[in-house]
């Protein structure tokens, strides 16, 4: 049976996130967020999440407004439509992409289609009573493990009172942090978002948390804040320590020149971050871990594409994550459920985001022993909570922020802070 697609619903949403630091600055009071809604003439409805900046925001309003008498089932045609939108508007591709000022390629179509197609996959499995961990060949697992994912903070915004995550500055703070949430979750591998103090201050941090969790494998990422020769003078000081290193240098060519000396592998979410990169990045054998993100990637099934790729050219594969609600957890625990060869812990922000703060229905998703139980409802098997998308989008309209700036928002603090790569 046919279900055409009636009506596509965008709202964007915002919810509270703590001052996180990066290499490019600090995260802003609240997190931006698009919710996509497509409604079918049969009745049922399907969910995905993307970014919520401006730019980001009209590009999926122009696509929806073509998407009117697709029938679910054919995520060519909705991939087709999406493109054709963006490219009778022109679209430089520029911006809007929800990474602030990290360094990012990823295919603008990719990023616009990826919402459309979750929620297309959504309303197949509503369609046939199956979960879209089923669509994408079967869970292979039925619960998926996702990493501590550390980061050095402030104690709370500039001007309001602490927050109940405390300050974390140096690797007291850093151990506190990841204890507080290895308790609470239950995770099993951590990883530390750096590139914010210097790399000795880092390396200490890293081998602070070794000697505090020596059983749970340790993952780096400066997002590409080093030259290559700091980044491979940190390989070497923390060789049989770390899991992978993420990002140390940007771009294929340093990522290539790092790893031909460093003692583990790399991992990258910011040199290759679209089908175009693959190749070179192969060539140069410069990365021997990708992080997947169907939300750049064009949505499961294209990360499911890239997956397959990893396996034939023997890289391994891991998930990277931004800010995000339970739609997108959702969404990643049934990718990762479903891709065999995706063996590492995912990255997920959701530790960092308040319980009450989301647009779903609570109960569906939840963290056991730092895994995420796939769902086996029909779909994502996440409802759509309306009275808090209504409330997260009332805070979107009311915190004034359009587009994720984490430097302006530390330049409010430290006016000369340059984040240019490589910082050290
Ligand atoms: O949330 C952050 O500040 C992260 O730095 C994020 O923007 C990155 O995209 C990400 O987590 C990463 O692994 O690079
Ligand atoms: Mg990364």
């Amino acid at each position: 049976m046919a279900h055409l697609i009636q009506d596509v619903r965008i709202t964007p949403v915002a919810f509270r996130d703590p001052p996180l630091l990066n290499t490019v600055g600090v995260h802003e009071p609240f997190a931006l967020r698009a919710i996509v809604e497509v409604v079918t003439d049969s009745g049922l409805y399907g969910l995905g999440e993307s970014y919520g900046d401006a730019k980001h925001l009209t590009r999926l309003r122009t696509a929806a407004a073509e998407l009117t008498g697709v029938d679910v089932w054919h995520t060519q045609e909705i991939a087709r439509r999406v493109r054709g939108s963006l490219a009778r508007g022109q679209d430089s591709g520029a911006g809007g992409h929800g990474m602030s000022g990290m360094v990012t390629g990823s295919s603008t179509a990719d990023r616009v289609l990826s919402p459309f197609e979750v929620a297309c996959l959504d309303i197949q499995g509503k369609a046939i009573g199956r979960p879209v961990s089923d669509l994408l060949g079967g869970a292979v697992r039925d619960r998926v493990d996702y990493s501590a994912y550390l980061f050095y903070k402030w104690a709370g915004h500039p001007g309001a009172e602490p927050d109940e995550h405390g300050a974390a500055l140096d690797p007291d703070g850093l151990v506190t942090q990841a204890r507080r949430m290895v308790d609470e979750y239950g995770f099993t591998a951590i990883k530390l978002k750096g590139g914010v103090f210097p790399p000795d201050e880092e390396i200490a941090a890293v081998q602070a948390l070794a000697k505090e969790f020596p059983d749970h494998p340790l993952r780096l990422d400066p997002n590409g804040a080093w030259s290559v020769a700091t980044s491979i003078t940190v390989a070497e000081e923390l060789d049989g320590v770390l899991e992978y290193l993420e990002d140390p240098t940007t771009g294929i060519a340093g990522m290539a020149r790092v790893a031909r000396e460093s003692p583990m592998p790399l991992a990258t979410n910011m040199a290759v971050v679209a089908f175009e990169h693959l190749r070179p990045a192969v060539e140069e054998d410069a990365v021997q871990v990708i992080l997947s993100d169907h939300h750049f990637w064009g949505g499961l099934r294209r990360s499911q594409s890239l997956a397959n790729t990893c396996d034939t050219f023997g890289l391994s594969l891991s998930m990277h994550s931004n800010s995000h609600l339970g739609i997108s957890l959702a969404a990643m625990t049934h990718l990762a459920a479903a891709t065999p060869n995706l063996t590492y812990a995912c990255d997920t922000h959701w530790p960092w985001k308040a319980a009450a703060d989301d647009v779903i229905v609570p109960g569906a998703l939840r963290f056991e022993g730092g895994a995420v139980p796939v769902p086996t409802g029909p779909g994502l098997g996440v409802e759509l909570d309306r009275d808090a998308l209504a409330r997260l989008h009332e805070q979107f309209l009311a915190c004034g922020i359009t587009e994720r700036d984490d430097t302006g928002y530390y330049r409010r603090t430290h006016p000369d802070f340059d984040p240019t790569a490589p910082r050290w």
